[in-house]
């Protein structure tokens, strides 16, 4: 994130957007709760409400989601924190779109497709997505292995490409040869400065007929973490109208994913 004009200015909304971040989740449970999320695309979540990472536990982040189409069309009655902070917001998005674009750009060439299939084609900026800034906290919590909130469980990324900001340990990723072994290798993701973490999401692999695979991931208490754990997702999503064959061979319209 060094080379380019543009770059130094998203590692600026980054920082920007850290400073918000702690501003925000540090207001009292009732201020946050005023704007529950009712879908998966705008909203907060407190923690506790998914699986945790461990049997019998429940997650430990808490979040807080603004789409970017709605961001674009401009909502009729908007969030007290879109309606302080909609440049930002709007920017930031914008930032990570373009980066988003510009890797599928250079994905479909390195895949050498046809004119007609290219993944940009499947994320048009003038058609409606569910693309959706993420952004997460996770609470500092006492290294414990009894606490009943733990973490963010396995998963992959639904979407298309994730352009992920943070400075601190806990996410982990699985390799293709650990998957389905009985003792799981989970490797650290080494946090860098400058850096974002890329992940290629569900859709991109149906997308790529499986040229392009998206990776298990998930995110613990690392050792020696003292603080609160910040991080900061974008999550680019195919446009509502993209068709594409899923895992068990059906034709899936993108918005019907969940
Ligand atoms: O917080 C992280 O490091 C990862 C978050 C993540 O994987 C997700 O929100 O899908
Ligand atoms: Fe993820």
């Amino acid at each position: 994130m060094t080379d380019g004009e543009e770059n130094p200015a998203v590692l600026q909304k980054v920082d920007e957007m850290y400073v918000f971040m702690r501003e925000w989740f540090g207001q009292p449970d009732e201020v946050k709760q005023e704007v529950l999320s009712s879908n998966y695309t705008d909203g907060y979540k407190p923690t506790g409400i998914f699986a945790g990472v461990r049997e019998n536990t429940r997650d430990a982040y808490e979040t807080l989601k603004v789409s970017h189409m709605g961001i674009k069309k401009g909502a009729t009655n908007p969030p007290p924190y879109l309606q302080v902070r909609k440049g930002m917001f709007e920017s930031y998005l914008e930032a990570c779109n373009q980066i988003a674009l510009r890797l599928l750009i250079c994905l479909s060439s390195h895949l050498g497709l046809d004119k007609s299939e290219v993944l940009e084609n499947f994320h048009q900026d003038k058609e409606d997505s569910n693309s959706t800034l993420v952004l997460l906290k996770y609470p500092y919590q006492e290294p414990n292995l009894e606490s009943h909130q733990i973490g963010h469980i396995k998963h992959t990324d639904i979407g298309s490409i994730t352009v992920l900001f943070t400075d601190q340990w806990g996410l982990q990723v699985l390799s293709a040869a650990d998957q389905g072994q009985k003792e799981e290798q989970w490797k650290f993701v080494e946090p860098r400065r400058g850096c974002a973490v890329i992940n290629v999401g569900d859709s991109l692999r149906f997308l790529s007929q499986k040229k392009l695979r998206s990776c298990f991931h998930r995110v613990v208490p690392a050792k020696g973490q003292t603080v609160d754990r910040y991080t900061i997702a974008y999550f680019l999503r195919p446009s509502n109208s993209a068709t594409f064959v899923d895992s068990n061979g059906e034709l899936v319209t993108a918005n019907k994913l969940a």
